[in-house]
């Protein structure tokens, strides 16, 4: 596939700051920037596309570009099409090379594409509403069953990481790919929730807070889903979510059942990782303390210690190794009472080679489908992973772990 998602990176940086980091370091270096005599004078916001709606290959703005970059090898360029998804618009920061590519995907060639699989539509199973302390977040307009699709969405803005730009040449190029969006996309971009409040640069500072990566020809881009973007972060999600490269899309879903009025979540920052390491992330990463209950209850860290010694015992394959059903069940059990359904194909999966390993291949394969289900919602059909469980299904009695813990 000419189009990959950026390996396991969503795991860990589900709305990276990356790009933004990449060219300054904190607040200091935006103030100083944002009152400066150059800052001023180049205005910004006069910088502006006036060829309008002439066609431009597979765009319907003339493509705006930098000089060749050195750490990129090539030019980039502000690539617009108004019309994407009927008049949702998209607007794309990145080389003339993976612009093509892009332009060649099922999302922009096939017409029906988007429409047959729900994209851009309003799913009316959740709205936008104000959460008191946490700004706007999604919440369930009727109760939803796991499984159950929320949302997905194309995105307004991709852009091209680590591109070595300057904050303020890159903000140019960015604010003309946004004020090229259709009207209604671009108000939803420019509504969104922002980090440092510089409004000279506030295309970036929503960047920072809203931001997804993923991999276009290769090369990590950040991602801008208006919508997806309200959902507010919790350690114990109950929405999972994933990106469809030829589509283009994020898609989330239920991960358990939510009720009317229950707000959705999706998690920032791997929820497997101990509570001070989650806070300074969400801290470093989008300005604000977690208050949700794996972030306030002192079970967590030694929860997730625990955790991590049964899955230390599961994975030692050796003869003294304490692994076991009975041991990957627990560790099912603890997963679930975190909250952490979204995550359940870490313990579905050793409860899958667990079963295996002394011989009871239907539980094996009970469990490996139940991994597969697992993993599908949280990485798409693109996971590398999946391959693990698919050949365990294939023929689990010829699987590497059969009666492996009774020989
Ligand atoms: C991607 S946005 C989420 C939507 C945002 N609340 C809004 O009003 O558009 C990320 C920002 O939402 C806020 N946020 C998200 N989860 C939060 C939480 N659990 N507690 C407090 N604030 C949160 C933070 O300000 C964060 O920078």
């Amino acid at each position: 596939a000419i189009l990959t998602l950026a390996d396991q990176c969503w795991h860990e940086f589900p709305l990276s700051a990356a790009s933004f980091q990449s060219s300054l370091n904190g607040a200091y270096q935006i103030t100083s920037i944002a009152n400066s005599e150059v800052f001023q004078n180049e205005g910004l916001g006069r910088i502006k596309n006036t060829l309008g709606n002439t066609k431009y290959g597979r765009w319907t703005h003339q493509p705006i570009c930098t000089e060749i970059l050195e750490g990129v090898g090539d030019k980039l360029c502000v690539y617009t099409n108004s019309s994407f998804s009927h008049g949702r618009g998209i607007s794309i920061f990145t080389t003339p090379t993976i612009a093509e590519e892009v332009a060649g995907l099922p999302a922009f060639q096939d017409p029906a594409a988007l429409p047959k699989a729900n994209v851009n539509i309003d799913s009316r199973v959740w709205e936008a509403k104000s959460i008191p302390g946490k700004g706007i977040g999604v919440v369930a307009k009727r109760t939803l069953k796991f499984k159950d699709r929320v949302t997905a969405y194309t995105p307004a803005l991709l852009a091209y990481l680590d591109d070595g730009l300057e904050l303020l040449e890159r903000e140019k190029y960015l604010r003309i790919a946004v004020e090229q969006l259709p009207e209604a996309t671009r108000d939803s971009y420019l509504h969104l929730a922002y980090i440092y409040g510089y409004p000279d640069i506030r295309v970036q500072d929503i960047v920072k807070g809203n931001t997804f990566q993923l991999q276009l020809a290769g090369q990590n881009h950040l991602a801008i889903f208006p919508e997806t973007s309200r959902f507010n972060h919790d350690c114990s999600p109950n929405a999972q979510y994933y990106l469809d490269p030829e589509l283009l899309t994020h898609f989330v879903h239920t991960t358990r059942p939510v009720a009317p009025g229950e707000e959705i979540n999706l998690v920032y920052t791997s929820p497997l990782e101990d509570t001070a390491t989650r806070q300074q992330k969400l801290q470093d990463g989008f300005h604000f303390t977690c208050s949700c209950s794996r972030c306030t209850a002192h079970s967590t860290d030694p929860t997730l210690d625990q955790m991590q010694g049964m899955q230390d015992s599961l994975n030692d394959w050796s003869a003294t190794s304490t692994g076991s059903p009975k041991l990957a069940e627990k560790l099912l059990q603890l997963y679930r009472k975190e909250g952490l359904e979204g995550f359940l194909d870490i313990p579905y999966g050793f409860a899958a080679l667990a079963y295996n390993a002394v011989g009871n291949s239907k539980e094996a394969e009970k469990y490996a489908n139940l991994a597969r289900e697992a993993i599908l919602m949280k990485d798409g059909p693109w996971t590398p992973n999946l391959q693990l469980w698919n050949e365990l299904l294939k023929d689990s009695k010829k699987h590497w772990s059969y009666r492996r813990r009774l020989e």
